[in-house]
């Protein structure tokens, strides 16, 4: 895969008037569960909108390396599945390369199956911790091999007759909550997930649209309980995908930080549970319209319409984290031309990401000269609404897409440019990055060897 190969740098230079419509590639969270369920159920789902980013195309290598049949049909995806509780022992292990989501909820989904399958990944996966998802796994007689940790490579073997568990995520966590619900779909009986903090809710509503029996209840005080009826008989389907917030938000703050800027992007998912920056960045005073809100297939979508506007700081509450956990990196970017400070709390979970992005935004900030404060689960950040002085620092990604891209916006409005050390990953989560943000005026280019 590229990010194993010559790391190629990039630099953003102070850009004018960004201008133009754009639509950002298919969202990457239901772009996974699309490829898995299609894998699984029985007869044809076919597929608008993938993100043929190398997460969610290393989630379709292990479908088809489990029985799957998956293919590109021009602009559309057909998968046809095994059938519910028909995925085949894979000879080889499932690569799942930076991809976090595509391996947590895969070792979920195969986690039950009386059969041996092993995980492995990149440097990056390879420091993530598994031991979230491989604990109910344990608890429903799972046998599990994992490096010292729970880290990768990790080998599963499902027991002859798994239990349905009860299972209290311990962190607020989409992947943990939907590792716990694949694995109840091949086991018999009720499976039951207690979600304290509400997640995206990608897996429960798509299970559903794939034909699964699910209950969900709210309390008064916000926690969810999610029974899910096991070995339910799945049915392919049509999704279209609309377009990714996280990969939005980058044109998004870009919008509001370079000097005339207006942009659209279009056909962008408003799923509320995925909104958390644009509330965020209206609050911060961003001229954000929502325009042409419509249903499309089960989930909200609308168009955005950005303007250069003058930002403020603002406490950002913690309970919205899990609403934009992928979007706090560039978040930083857009406070860093706030006037005022703008306080990030509750980002206990930045730190286990593909990097510490706790730890790597506020060396990214330091090194081009914003002033910032980090603790354990906050970063505070100082703007500087003109941009004068800021920039020409080099950006550590560590193997880290979001950290690539936030950093090539922030340089779209620094006086000086900023350079990141590597742009390979940005294929992870949003190949056409520099095409799209080429197309709106933005100057970014690939300066490293790599890119020749
Ligand atoms: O379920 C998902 O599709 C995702 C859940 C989030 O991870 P956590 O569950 O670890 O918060 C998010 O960061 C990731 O990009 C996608
Ligand atoms: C955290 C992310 O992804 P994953 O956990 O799937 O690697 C992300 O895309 O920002």
């Amino acid at each position: 895969m590229s990010h194993s190969s010559i790391p190629s740098p990039a630099t953003a230079h102070k850009s004018e008037n960004l201008s133009g419509t754009i639509r950002v590639p298919g969202d990457k969270s239901i772009s996974h569960r699309s490829l898995m369920f299609g894998g699984l159920a029985s007869g044809e789902t076919v597929i608008s909108g993938l993100l043929e980013g190398e997460d969610v195309l290393a989630t379709g290598r292990a479908m088809a390396a489990m029985g799957a049949k998956i293919g590109r049909d021009g602009e559309k995806w057909r998968v046809a599945g095994t059938g519910n509780g028909a995925l085949l022992e894979p000879a080889d292990a499932l690569d799942f390369g930076n991809a976090g989501t595509g391996c947590r909820l895969t070792m979920g989904l195969v986690g039950p199956y009386h059969m041996t399958t092993r995980f492995t990944g990149d440097a990056s996966l390879s420091r993530r911790p598994m031991k979230r998802v491989l604990d109910p796994l344990r608890q429903m007689g799972v046998a599990v091999e994992a490096m010292e940790g729970d880290r990768l490579p990790v080998t599963l073997r499902g027991p002859k007759a798994p239990a349905p568990i009860t299972y209290r995520v311990p962190v607020a966590s989409a992947q943990v909550k939907s590792a716990v619900l694949l694995a109840g779909l091949n086991i018999a009986g009720t499976t039951t997930v207690i979600e304290p903090v509400m997640t995206r809710d990608h897996t429960e509503k798509m299970l559903a649209g794939f034909g699964a029996q699910l209950d969900v209840e709210e309390d008064a005080s916000g926690v969810r309980t999610i029974r899910l009826e096991g070995q339910p008989d799945l049915k392919g389907r049509t999704i279209d995908v609309p377009g990714d917030p996280s990969s939005a938000a980058f044109p998004l703050v870009a919008g509001l930080i370079v000097p005339g800027a207006d942009i659209t992007i279009e056909n962008v998912l408003m799923n509320p549970t995925r909104t958390g920056i644009i509330l965020t960045l209206q609050e911060m005073g961003g001229q954000v319209d929502i325009v042409n809100w419509r249903d499309a297939g089960g989930e909200d979508v609308a168009d955005l319409r950005v303007r250069y506007s003058e930002l403020k700081g603002i406490t950002v509450p913690p309970e919205r984290a899990p609403s934009m956990i992928d979007e706090y990196p560039v978040l930083a970017v857009a406070a860093a031309f706030a006037e005022g400070e703008t306080v990030m709390d509750g980002l206990e979970e930045l730190r286990v990401k593909e990097s510490d992005r706790l730890a790597a935004v506020a060396r990214g900030l330091e090194a081009n000269g914003i002033d910032c404060t980090e603790t354990e689960a906050c970063l505070t950040i100082r703007g500087t609404p003109s941009g004068k002085g800021l920039g020409s620092g080099t950006v550590e990604t560590h193997l880290d897409h979001r950290i690539a891209m936030a950093f090539l916006t922030l340089g779209l409005a620094t006086e000086k440019p900023v350079e990141i050390d590597d742009s390979t990953m940005i294929a992870t989560s949003f190949p056409q990055f520099f095409d799209l943000m080429g197309q709106l005026g933005a100057k970014i280019e690939r300066t490293g060897a790599a890119s020749q």
